[in-house]
């Protein structure tokens, strides 16, 4: 991962998709599980998984799924992080531990600062209130405090204003879906690499 900005591209369901974000540098690419139009089954996840390299987090996006769910999924597209938008407690962080997996928690800024790792997640991602709708929110508020340790942001990203939301939040990663769409569930693959090079040109996160 290094210390450049983590960029992770998700709702993928071709393999087109899957190699644009990988070769643009990519370092996470996501696979939702969640109810939505970007939806894909084991098999697909798996066989698109399959092409990512090792270097590159393969990442499964949950929402309000039980932790059965969660594990038959992931173990059966051999993904190698969750990321659980929903209000999980502490003890859904602990039975998933033991997968080895990278995990995210997936919430929304609600006015008291957040610290990563509180749940026992290794990544916190601050995303809008409704995910996956390419809606942006107030992150450049002064009333907005940035958590503590390796976090993403996402909600409503684009290749336009990425560089700006990196500058502002100081975001240890960013995380994109909608911003690099054609139409709703439908990636433009010169969109992801437009979104990549925008956010890796704004690296200026501290000791940089
Ligand atoms: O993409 C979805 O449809 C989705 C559904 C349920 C939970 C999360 C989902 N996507 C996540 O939403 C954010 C940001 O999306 P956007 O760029 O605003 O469209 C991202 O973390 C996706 O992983």
């Amino acid at each position: 991962m290094g210390s450049s900005l983590f960029i992770k591209i998700c709702g993928l369901s071709t393999a087109r998709d899957v190699d644009t974000a990988v070769v643009a540098g990519a370092d996470a690419v996501g696979f939702v599980f969640a109810e939505s139009p970007r939806r894909v089954d084991a098999a697909t996840a798996r066989r698109l998984a399959e092409r990512v390299p090792g270097n590159v987090l393969t990442v499964g996006v949950f929402r309000g799924q039980s932790v059965a769910e969660v594990r038959e999924l992931s173990r059966a597209a051999g993904l190698r992080s969750v990321q659980l938008h929903g209000d999980e407690g502490p003890e859904y962080y602990e039975a998933l531990r033991p997968e080895g997996w990278t995990l995210i928690r997936a919430t929304s800024f609600r006015g008291a600062a957040l610290r990563c790792g509180e749940l026992g997640e290794d990544h916190l991602l601050l995303d809008a209130p409704a995910p996956g709708a390419g809606r942006p929110w107030d992150w450049g508020d002064e009333a907005f405090v940035a958590p503590e340790g390796s976090w993403l942001l996402a909600g409503g990203l684009t290749p336009g204003n990425v560089r700006a939301a990196v500058r502002a939040t100081g975001c240890w990663g960013v995380d994109v879906s909608s911003g690099v769409e054609a139409s709703r569930g439908v990636k433009d693959p010169v969109l992801i690499e437009e979104f990549i090079t925008a956010a890796r040109s704004a690296a200026v996160r501290s000791g940089e």
